[in-house]
């Protein structure tokens, strides 16, 4: 996606913290233009910077040099065209499925749709990730996996401009999570959702992404490489298990992360 039109821009971002006298740098010169409907997965070894970065974009956390652009709007803060759904489920226990997505969809839609169409819009966005039967359930009662779609469901019926995903899957068994990432790539394909994700899994980003953009080590981590995963989609994960492309790309990230860019753990 080169010729791409810049629809999500970082621009310059570093970002250090400061504890007392000390200051770490955990990331230096970030630069990322996304696509309006691209897929993007950012990998990098644990403490990289990952998440800071996936808030910075959010708008959760500032950059201290540089910032975000999201149709030439700069970022200042957390708004609903960029709904994070984060790996530990954060739904509210004293509210059912329905009244979790509803809190939602009626802080953002108040004023444009009417009680019975932000009703009928809730239903729909629970269907979307086949949670609607649950609807009445709080979260105590249902899966890791089925918090995880509700979390989808709430974070797609804001209509975000862009769905940032930190580690969506991390906290699931393997069959939940391959189930939930066919359904996340059934649904960004069907509404053209642009979505920037965090991972840690080689196949997941692999299996996702339109790009994967790999981060060195920190501190002052930056953009190693960013790899293009020109595989057809709908993609299916067992015809690309020996998908000559697909284990190129695999392999490359696998290089990127255990060959050139190894795991150090900080002292
Ligand atoms: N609020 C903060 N204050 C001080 N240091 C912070 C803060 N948030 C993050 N850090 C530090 O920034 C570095 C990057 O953290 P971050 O959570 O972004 O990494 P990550 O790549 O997402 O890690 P993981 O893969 O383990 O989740 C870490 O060394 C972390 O300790």
């Amino acid at each position: 996606m080169t010729n791409a039109k810049p629809f999500l821009s970082i621009e310059g971002v570093a970002k250090r913290f400061t504890r007392g006298a000390a200051t770490t740098e955990v990331l230096t010169g970030v630069n990322l233009v996304v696509a309006k409907g691209e897929y993007v997965s950012i990998i990098g070894h644990s403490g990289c910077g990952k998440s800071t970065l996936l808030n910075i974009v959010a708008g959760l956390t500032d950059a201290s040099v540089g910032g975000v652009l999201l149709e030439d709007r700069q970022v200042n803060e957390p708004g609903p065209d960029r709904a994070v759904v984060f790996q530990n489920h954060s739904l509210l226990p004293w509210l059912t499925v329905y009244e979790n997505v509803a809190l939602a969809v009626d802080k953002v839609f108040a004023r444009t749709m009417k009680a019975p169409q932000r009703r009928e819009w809730v239903m729909k966005n629970l269907e979307l990730v086949h949670m609607g039967h649950a609807k009445d359930k709080r979260p105590s009662e249902i899966s890791g996996g089925m918090k995880q779609r509700v979390g989808i469901a709430r974070a797609l019926a804001m209509e975000p401009k862009v769905l940032l995903l930190d580690e969506p899957f991390g906290a699931l068994d393997a069959l939940t999570r391959a189930h939930l990432q066919d359904q996340v790539m059934q649904i960004q394909a069907n509404l053209g959702t642009t979505v920037m994700m965090i991972t840690h899994d080689v196949d997941e980003a692999v299996l996702l992404s339109d790009r994967i953009v790999m981060l060195t080590n920190g501190p002052s981590a930056t953009i190693g490489e960013i790899l293009d995963v020109p595989l057809a989609r709908p993609r299916d994960r067992i015809k690309l298990a020996t998908d000559p492309t697909y284990l190129r790309c695999r392999q490359a990230v696998l290089k990127f992360l255990y060959e050139r860019n190894r795991f150090v753990e900080a002292a």
